[in-house]
């Protein structure tokens, strides 16, 4: 079955990862592509500064961008994937759900919305059944889902595989790519030679996405993991992959051997864009690097490493691609998770 997608915010720099991801897909037939009052009319070619390591698929490139209001998205359109700026999102999102679209977004407004499922379909696919609260509760026909920071993406499946031992506290530092911040988002001048210790906003979502991710669903409402979490965020000049140190407090013991064990055997899902194996665990303590390793898997795979005990748990590395895995890969992932429950 083709299932007929839109991209709301499709000339971004996540929107073209979506276009690189959509193209050649199995189930996904891209037919609509939204952006700004500036972009609109325009053929996406002119409209888009492509970026991406791939060229722009020719027939996307004759396809003319519209507005991004639900009048404007042709016929026949089922689902949308949204990487609009939040702000943006937050304001133009619920007119499509009012009209019975269903949006697997990528932009950060509502990720913590009680009603809201934030799904890494390998790790919490149950949490979709928040979809049934959300309609009842916004009276919308439609269905919004999220996928989370690309911060939070790296590290919680490297958590869900090590909950078992009892997750305490967590304190998490990164080290983050400059493509999260944008193709503007951080000058040359600011970035060569340089790290940037903070990411606004960023540690709030890396402390309260991971909870809900890794939180219960009880058919009515989600409890957040009890676990505390504390992040801190750091730029640095690599274009692509954030690599984060973990250090993860358990109730049971559990030595390094062990935690790799629970990492390489933690289940992936039967979903096209899903890795055959979630998480690489590498034995060389100089692994996992961003350069080498974020294409594992079609950029979709966490790579994890140097897991080592500490006083009270264990210590170790991950990483992950964070505009694949970190953005658009999770929005299609989790748009096949929908198309897979019979939501669409
Ligand atoms: N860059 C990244 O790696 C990551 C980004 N994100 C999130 O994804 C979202 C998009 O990020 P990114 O692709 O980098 O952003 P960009 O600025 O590159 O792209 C934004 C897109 O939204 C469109 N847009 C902007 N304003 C409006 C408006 N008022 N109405 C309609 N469309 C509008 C733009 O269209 P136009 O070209 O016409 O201006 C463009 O298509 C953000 O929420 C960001 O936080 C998440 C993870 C990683
Ligand atoms: N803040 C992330 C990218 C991002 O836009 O995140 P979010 O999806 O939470 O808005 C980074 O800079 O790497």
């Amino acid at each position: 079955m083709a299932v007929r997608v839109g991209i709301l915010g499709a000339t971004g720099a996540v929107g073209q990862r979506f276009i690189q991801l959509l193209e050649d897909h199995p189930t996904f037939e891209l037919a609509a592509l939204t952006a700004s009052e500036s972009s609109a009319g325009k053929t996406y070619k002119e409209a888009a500064k492509w970026r991406v390591n791939t060229p722009i698929p020719e027939d996307v490139a004759e396809m003319t961008v519209t507005e991004t209001t639900p009048e404007a998205v042709p016929d026949g359109v089922d689902l949308l994937f949204s990487s609009l700026p939040s702000g943006v999102a937050a304001d133009v999102e619920p007119g499509f759900l009012e009209e019975g679209y269903v949006v697997s977004s990528n932009s950060s407004n509502d990720r913590m919305a009680p009603d809201v499922p934030l799904t890494i379909p390998e790790v919490n696919p149950g949490h979709l059944e928040l979809i049934e609260v959300q309609r009842e509760e916004r009276g919308w026909d439609g269905a919004l889902v999220k996928n989370p920071n690309c911060s939070t993406i790296t590290m919680v499946p490297t958590l869900a595989a090590l909950d078992q031992f009892g997750l305490e506290n967590v304190n998490v530092s990164t080290l983050q790519a400059v493509s999260g911040a944008g193709y503007s988002g951080v000058t040359s001048m600011e970035i060569i030679d340089n790290a940037i210790p903070h990411i606004g906003g960023e540690e709030d979502k890396m402390e309260t996405e991971s909870r809900k991710l890794l939180g219960d669903f009880d058919g009515a409402e989600l409890h957040l993991h009890e676990m505390d979490v504390a992040a801190s965020c750091n730029r640095i000049p690599t274009l692509d992959g954030h690599l984060e140190n973990v250090f993860a407090e358990t109730t049971e013991d559990v030595s390094p051997e062990e935690a790799a064990e629970a990492m390489r055997e933690y289940p992936s899902v039967d979903l096209h864009s899903s890795p055959d194996q979630l998480i690489h665990v590498f034995e060389d303590p100089g692994r996992p690097q961003p350069r080498m390793d974020r294409e594992r898997g079609d950029g979709m795979q966490i790579s994890a490493g140097g897991i080592q005990k500490t006083a009270d748990g264990l210590k170790y590395n991950c990483l992950a691609h964070n505009t694949i895995r970190g953005a658009a890969g999770a929005s299609v992932l989790n748009g096949e998770l929908l198309v897979e429950e019979g939501y669409l």
